[in-house]
């Protein structure tokens, strides 16, 4: 059984003092129940804020990106073990904004994604087709492509922690989330060609989740599918409210 991931992908949105705000209010709605994973990732500068109020809450804390480098001189850059020293367990690796806004292409990402495995930082891998590649039939080698150039090299031990999200580009904040079907397509697609490049141990193991406006009115309808373990959410994480509901929906798919 792969226990469900519910991440909130904060992106740039939230002040500190608003950050504060909605976490006071989402603990004032309960604690994380045990059976989900939900993670939050804000901003670089409300990280120790979370880390501080989300401890022992069962929640947990995550980030938007990584350098691929350990330390020096990478000027606007944040490393693995500045992450790790303030609790942070998750980070999102070549999410599709990095990849269209900032030009972050399969070898960066291939580097950070290798950073994050040897140090310990359970990556979350996104993957996702523009809508003209899906139009052109071609989602699904777009979607192979940055699978395998982002785990060149590594080994199945390497990659025990790995989270992939699909998340298709024409989806993400649109408010037009694919549907269930096509999602657990890409989802399964995914889990066999780790089964097919790792084994099957690793394929059963390794969580795939959805994003791309996920809600709470649609939660249940992919997590449905057996090949969807959770999701990544972006817009409906900001409001605590929003962001338990899309927990309790997980926790009773
Ligand atoms: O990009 C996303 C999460 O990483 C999805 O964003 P939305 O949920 O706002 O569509």
């Amino acid at each position: 059984m792969r226990k469900p991931i519910l991440a909130g992908n904060w992106k740039m949105n939230l002040t500190y003092h608003q950050a504060e705000a909605m976490v006071e209010e989402l603990l004032s709605l309960g604690k994380a129940p045990e059976s989900v994973e939900s993670i939050l990732l804000p901003n670089f500068l409300c990280i120790p804020l979370l880390a501080d109020k989300l401890k022992g809450t069962g929640y947990q804390v995550g980030a938007q990106n990584m350098s691929s480098e350990d330390q020096g001189a990478f000027t606007g850059e944040i490393s693995w073990d500045m992450l790790k020293d303030l609790g942070v367990s998750y980070c999102i690796i070549g999410h599709s904004e990095r990849r269209t806004l900032y030009l972050e292409n399969n070898s960066q990402i291939e580097k950070k994604l290798r950073k994050a495995v040897k140090t310990g930082i359970k990556p979350i891998l996104c993957v996702g087709e523009s809508l003209e590649k899906r139009q052109a039939g071609e989602a699904k080698k777009r979607i192979e492509g940055q699978v395998h150039r982002a785990l060149v090299g590594l080994d199945r031990e390497d990659l025990q922690d790995l989270v992939i999200a699909y998340e298709p580009l024409w989806a993400i904040g649109s408010g037009q989330a694919a549907s269930p079907e096509d999602a657990e397509d890409m989802c399964l697609t995914i889990r066999q060609w780790i089964e097919k490049g790792y084994g099957s141990d690793l394929a059963e193991k390794i969580r795939i989740l959805y994003g791309g406006s996920v809600k709470p009115d649609n939660i249940a309808s992919f997590m449905e599918k057996e090949n969807i373990d959770g999701a990544l959410v972006g817009g409906a994480s900001l409001k605590a409210k929003d962001f338990y509901a899309l927990i309790e929906g997980v926790q009773n798919a």
